[in-house]
């Protein structure tokens, strides 16, 4: 079987503005880029970008993974990563697609898959949001992603009453609880988002994880759409949610959600309602991340892969590998 040489360089960047959800404030983001090389001197990169606190691996687990790998190796060691190194398949089998695995089809870009992808804007949670969708609308976004559940909803319904008294009615509002509501909490939000003019596309994640019944309920409840993200980050969990009947949202983040392959696999098999999501990570992940998007978005639904998070843009300054 075809080997690889096998490189690994990990990295670190500052978040421009920190990450703020309920799981507390964000402010850098550690990843790992993996270079395969072939024979003829031809590389690939793909890009290991864990978020432990959503459910993957832990960046040290997918160091120590990288760590006991051996110089050289081949699709069968790749195939064969297992199901609790999600973070890890993706960043390896997206390394082996840019080298060109044999017999698998390679879209240069997201844009000439033939599909023009539309992108979401992540505005800042609290009051914030309130001057900075502004500048977002002016970059061309025209969907928006409010973080929610961080303070009392008393606070936050207050600010959502501003925000979309003064968002243009042409655009979509996307409210990201990341688990962070309760099941009264939530019959509150969605009453409210029933109740204005304002176009909110939908809630996301409202409960815990292990509140599926919940979100079952509310999506059956309220006409506002749900979307699943925390109760779906790795593919076990996805495939357990459409098992168990959900046909809600389901948010994908290609970065931890495993095998691409097996991904693939599983929107085309049933055509199930998509959101892709970024991890944060680098222009490699990012690229890969989006080739999949464009090939698996179904209808329209913006893309949460907006521009500008980070400080440092060290894509250029990462490959001091050997
Ligand atoms: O999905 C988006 O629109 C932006 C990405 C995003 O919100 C996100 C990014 C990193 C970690 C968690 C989340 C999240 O959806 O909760
Ligand atoms: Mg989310």
């Amino acid at each position: 079987m075809k080997g690889y040489r096998f490189d690994f360089c990990p990295y670190e960047r500052r978040f421009l503005q920190p990450l703020v959800t309920r799981h507390g404030t964000w402010h850098t983001r550690e990843g790992i880029i993996i270079r395969l090389g072939d024979a003829k001197g031809k590389c690939g990169w793909g890009e290991i970008a864990p978020m432990s606190w959503f459910g993957s691996e832990t960046l040290e687990q997918a160091l120590n993974f990288c760590d006991q790998l051996p110089t050289e190796i081949t699709e069968e060691i790749i195939f064969s990563i297992p199901d609790h190194l999600p973070a890890s398949q993706f960043g390896f089998e997206s390394a082996l697609v840019a080298v060109g695995i044999a017999g698998y089809k390679r879209y240069s870009s997201p844009l000439t898959h033939g599909k023009l992808l539309t992108y979401s804007g992540l505005l800042p949670a609290g009051e914030a949001a309130l001057n900075q969708w502004e500048t977002l609308w002016k970059q061309g976004y025209r969907t928006f992603k409010w973080k929610i559940g961080v303070n009392a909803i008393a606070q936050e319904l207050e600010i959502f009453d501003l925000l979309t008294r003064t968002l243009p009615t042409s655009a979509k509002l996307r409210l990201d609880a990341n688990g962070g509501l309760s099941y009264q909490e939530a019959n509150r939000w969605l009453e409210i988002c029933e109740h204005i003019q304002a176009n909110v596309e939908f809630i996301e994640q409202p409960l815990p994880v292990e509140q599926f019944s919940g979100m079952l309920k509310l999506s059956a409840d309220f006409k506002t759409a749900i979307a699943l993200d925390e109760s779906v980050a790795t593919f076990k969990q996805l495939e357990q949610c459409f098992q168990q009947g959900w046909r809600g949202i389901f948010v994908i983040k290609p970065g931890i959600a495993g095998s691409p392959f097996r991904l693939r696999q599983f929107c085309q098999s049933h055509k199930i309602d998509v959101v892709f999501s970024s991890v944060f990570e680098t222009a490699i992940g990012k690229q890969a991340a989006l080739q999949l998007a464009a090939e698996l978005s179904r209808g329209n639904r913006a893309v949460g892969f907006g521009i500008n998070h980070f400080l440092e843009n060290p894509e250029e300054n990462l490959f001091k590998c050997p």
